[in-house]
């Protein structure tokens, strides 16, 4: 039996693209600060091993028809220095872009987060696929692929080495002979690479969990050599557990080839389960979510140019190898219709037959738009009750094709409650996760190790020996 990690993604207004819209839904930023407050106040109660918090550097109208959460939403460390003052003991992951962040201010932020958490923090390193995101740190253009994992590489390098700066007992503090800190235990940083170049050292105690557990999420295969030398936590897209056994096997072997334990790289898949309280009220709330996402035919005018959307007839025609475009997206999809449906359409009109019940021969058949969205929702969903969730989870662990999952909710609080609420429990009564936290950090939490400082030789004292005024010479 698998102990699986399961941890939440965050995203306040919902996670599918018509979540906000959804009845009851949480849609306005300004609110955030509560409802994020309350989803760590439930996600603790029901054990969650971690909230997480992904990141975009940039804005503007075309995501709103693409993904709306990431329109106006609160900075990932932020949050998270804000929810560590509210919570005990759930861990608390930020995302950070490496080929944008300052390392030196990332480092200390986050150091700082898992000291006043307690050892809660962690970190996910990602390299960025928004080209807008130059302009607005002061750079000509995104850079190739190759180049951000470059700098990754330096840059999660030297942030191990700055979190190192000081000796776990550096600072003495001792109030009898005065002597606050040995110099001999803060060491510099001192790295000069092609990409970054820091001196160190850092201005914040080692953190609690020594380094920060780190994630990595990514695709290339260059994300997936980053991930299995440099991550504790590989966060993987999948379309299904049989891609997930596969993506795991792959990172496992390329960590081992790395010269690593591999054991100590967890592979966590993002999936969002559509919860309801029979299969078909389930069904029905992923019918209503579909029916509530704007594609490109609801523009009176056709998308604007500069919207690149894949949720449109056109796209749709590609996939299925029939021109749809022209027909009203609320046609219904008839077997005479789909006769002519490429392999990959055929499977689509399944896929939205078992997340919404609807059928192509049945009273209520699916219609174009239902296709148009599964075709462009590309997280895995899973679309039943709790114990129907919980089952395919276990199922998932005991295939060995993830170490744990990261939670998707499509609406704010509601699907997010009904998982913690409905599902936790599920997935403890079998076993497959723990009912109480046992440990005190985020690394416990995950079965992570508390890692050596880097600075295993002594002797790169940072600051030339001084004589203190009580005549001791350090
Ligand atoms: C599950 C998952 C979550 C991701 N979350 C973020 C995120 O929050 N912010 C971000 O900038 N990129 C995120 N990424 C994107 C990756 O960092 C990456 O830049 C993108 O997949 C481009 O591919 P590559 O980096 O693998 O070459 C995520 C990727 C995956 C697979």
């Amino acid at each position: 039996m698998t102990r699986l990690i399961i941890g939440a993604m965050v995203r306040a207004i919902g996670a599918y693209p018509s979540g906000w819209r959804y009845p009851g839904a949480h849609r306005d930023p300004r609110g955030d600060a509560a409802v994020l407050r309350r989803a760590a106040e439930v996600a603790e109660a029901a054990r969650l091993d971690y909230l997480f918090f992904g990141d975009w550097l940039a804005t503007g109208h075309d995501l709103e028809f693409r993904d709306p959460y990431l329109v106006a939403r609160i900075d990932p460390i932020s949050a998270i220095t804000y929810l560590a003052g509210v919570t005990q003991r759930i861990g608390l992951i930020a995302t950070a872009n490496t080929t944008y962040a300052d390392p030196y201010s990332l480092a200390r932020s986050t150091a700082s987060a898992d000291l006043l958490s307690g050892g809660r923090a962690g970190l996910n390193l990602v390299t960025g696929a928004e080209p807008r995101a130059a302009g607005n740190h002061g750079r000509d253009f995104h850079v190739a692929n190759e180049t951000r994992y470059d700098r990754a590489v330096e840059f999660e390098l030297v942030l191990r080495r700055l979190w190192d700066s000081f000796d776990d007992d550096a600072i003495v503090a001792d109030a009898a002979s005065g002597v606050y800190l040995d110099p001999s235990r803060l060491h510099a940083t001192d790295f000069h690479g092609a990409h970054l170049s820091v001196t160190g050292p850092l201005n914040v105690a080692r953190p609690v969990q020594g380094h920060l557990p780190i994630v990595h999420a990514g695709t290339s295969p260059r994300s997936r050599l980053f991930a299995a030398q440099s991550a504790d936590l590989a966060l993987v897209a999948v379309s299904g557990m049989a891609q997930a056994a596969v993506i795991r096997e792959e990172l496992r072997a390329l960590a081992f080839e790395s010269g690593r334990d591999d054991r100590t790289l967890k592979v966590i898949a993002p999936v969002l389960p559509i919860v309801g309280e029979t299969r078909e009220h389930a069904q029905s709330i992923a019918d209503e979510l579909s029916e509530l996402v704007q594609i490109a035919e609801d523009w009176p005018d056709g998308p604007p140019e500069a919207f690149p959307t894949n949720r449109s007839l056109a796209q749709l025609s590609t996939l299925v190898g029939v021109d749809l475009t022209g027909l009203s997206p609320d046609r219904a999809v008839t077997p005479s219709l789909i006769a002519g449906f490429s392999a990959a359409g055929q499977e689509l009109v399944e896929i939205v037959g078992e997340r919404t019940g609807r059928r192509p021969l049945g009273e209520r058949p699916p219609t174009l738009r239902h296709l148009v969205v599964a075709a462009s929702v590309n997280a895995s969903m899973i679309v039943g009750t709790a114990e129907e969730i919980a089952a395919e989870f276990e199922a998932w662990g005991d295939a060995g094709a993830v170490d744990g999952f990261n939670v998707l909710s499509a609406v704010q609080p509601a699907q997010f409650e009904a998982f913690a609420l409905g599902v936790v429990p599920e997935l403890q009564r079998r076993g497959v996760f723990p009912t109480e936290y046992e440990g005190e950090t985020l690394r416990d939490h995950l079965g992570l190790e508390r890692p050596e400082s880097v600075h295993v030789t002594p002797g790169d004292l940072v600051f030339p020996s001084v004589s203190r005024r009580d005549g001791v010479s350090r």
